[in-house]
């Protein structure tokens, strides 16, 4: 299997050098030169077989000879050890033909978690066979960077740094970042929002002697081993409905299009996935670049569901890489105009985009609207990351079940789910002392040259 840049300007590489590589060198993303195709008969298969033993099936066919079958197993079962719901993603039924899929029963509580933990063990086995040390730059909105400290915490060959915006995340993803208490791990407050930080991040790809000076590697979703990995829970949820038989649809609550991204390399492998639906929070620039054709950023505006505070979706440059025919240069231009603020989407890759996705938008009152409604009605208590796609779902309900990912456990967000609800849900027993933890965080400007100075000097120490 072999990955090429979505801007065709950067070296093929294998999975192993794409998953260490991070961004392409040419500042496109990887993605598989051919998604590999299964039958009805392997995705029959799968029905009743652990979460595990899906992971495994769905994955295998990307990984080349990166790892053998055995090792690949062992890392995948390291991986899920900690979750703590034997299913690892139960789903839960809301109503009579809505479904809501559990993500956030990882040890930090979000989707992240499922990505994260297998990029943790790949990476680090691929290290221990070349001795490599590595330096993880990541941004986040609060819940990438909590997963990541803790998949990376304590190893010896790796140094993490994660730019978070200063004040734009919830206490619970803060001090989920700031409390670790291994050397190994920094968490770096940044002036500005999560665009901010993800701009900073891939400038620091794109200097080429700041990158391979401190061998810099990612684990955003920029890395296509995290879109990789979440692919998995789509064909484990879709089987668990019926598919391949019955055809399912989803729906995502999408900030930078990386899980609904692995919704649509699912269906490219052949899973029956009839919608796929983005649902936006106010930061709504895909849905309204999904009614309109323009891409265009106007600024970002806290929410009360911050993960989902973004206006550059990093992903959509690999769903517009195979909407513009695998132009590389035709992306690569896109990219170049949306430096300068935004751009249109042709008329063709609009068509394409739109037989694939459907898209809406929850206001900040829908969410709670719909936090309240859902625990009244089913007694699931929502996050309102998950809230805004229960909303954007149920406005897209069609003959096949509709599956909504919820992709936060409400306890990362207390203070929206208790003005919905007027009850806080509690963190779990294990993270109960959370605030108790004493912090260690440093404040960084939005400055390219003083980030990197205080990565190099942290990693010299
Ligand atoms: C809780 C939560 N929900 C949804 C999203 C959106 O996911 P994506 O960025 O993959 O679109 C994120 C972060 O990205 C998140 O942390
Ligand atoms: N919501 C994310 C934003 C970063 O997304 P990623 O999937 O590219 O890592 C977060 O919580 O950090």
């Amino acid at each position: 299997m072999r990955y090429i840049s979505t801007r065709g300007q950067a070296p093929v590489l294998n999975f192993s050098e794409a998953m260490m590589t991070g961004l392409a060198r040419d500042g496109g993303l990887y993605v598989p030169e051919v998604v590999p195709v299964l039958s009805k008969a392997e995705i029959s298969a799968m029905a009743g077989l652990s979460y595990e033993d899906v992971a495994f099936r769905v994955m295998r066919p990307y990984l080349g000879s990166t790892f053998t079958d055995a090792e690949f197993k062992g890392l995948i079962a390291k991986a899920y050890a900690g979750f703590s719901h034997a299913a690892r993603a139960p789903l839960v039924q809301l109503g009579p033909n809505h479904f809501l899929l559990e993500l956030f029963h990882g040890p930090t509580l979000a989707f992240k978690d499922f990505a994260m933990q297998l990029i943790g063990q790949m990476m680090q086995a691929a290290l221990a066979k070349t001795g490599d040390r590595i330096t993880i730059v990541g941004a986040t909105s609060g819940d990438t960077g909590s997963a990541a400290m803790e998949a990376f915490r304590g190893l010896a060959n790796v140094d993490l740094f994660i730019l978070y915006p200063h004040g734009r995340v919830s206490d619970v993803q803060r001090c989920q970042m700031t409390t670790p208490a291994e050397a190994n791990v920094y968490a770096l407050a940044m002036d500005g929002d999560f665009d901010n930080c993800q701009a900073r991040v891939k400038d620091m790809f794109n200097d080429f002697a700041f990158r391979d000076g401190v061998r810099l590697a990612g684990v955003n979703s920029i890395n296509w081993a995290r879109v990789l990995a979440q692919v998995v829970y789509y064909f484990y949820a879709a089987v668990a409905l019926g598919a391949p038989e019955r055809s399912v649809s989803f729906t995502v609550p999408t900030g930078n299009f990386g899980d609904i991204f692995a919704g649509y390399i699912a269906r490219k492998m052949g899973l029956p996935i009839e919608q796929l639906v983005i649902a936006t929070n106010q930061n709504d620039i895909l849905n309204r670049a999904m009614k309109t054709g323009d891409y265009v950023q106007n600024g970002v505006t806290a929410s009360i569901s911050p993960s989902m505070d973004i206006q550059v979706s990093s992903n959509f440059e690999r769903a517009l890489f195979d909407a513009y025919g695998r132009d590389g240069a035709a992306i690569s231009a896109l990219m170049d105009e949306l430096k300068a603020g935004g751009f249109h989407i042709s008329q063709g890759a609009m068509g394409m985009l739109r037989e694939t996705f459907a898209s809406g938008r929850c206001s900040e009152a829908e969410t709670l609207a719909t936090i309240t409604r859902a625990f009244a009605e089913t007694g699931e208590v929502l996050c309102p990351h998950s809230a805004v796609g229960v909303k954007v779902a149920e406005e897209n309900l069609g003959a096949a079940p509709m599956i909504t990912l919820a992709t936060a456990h409400p306890a990362k967000f207390p203070d929206a789910v208790e003005s919905a609800m007027g009850v806080r849900p509690n963190l779990p027993p294990r993270m109960a002392d959370l605030f108790d933890r004493p912090e260690r965080v440093t404040r960084v400007p939005n400055d390219l040259g003083a980030l990197q100075a205080l990565i190099r000097e942290r990693i010299a120490r």
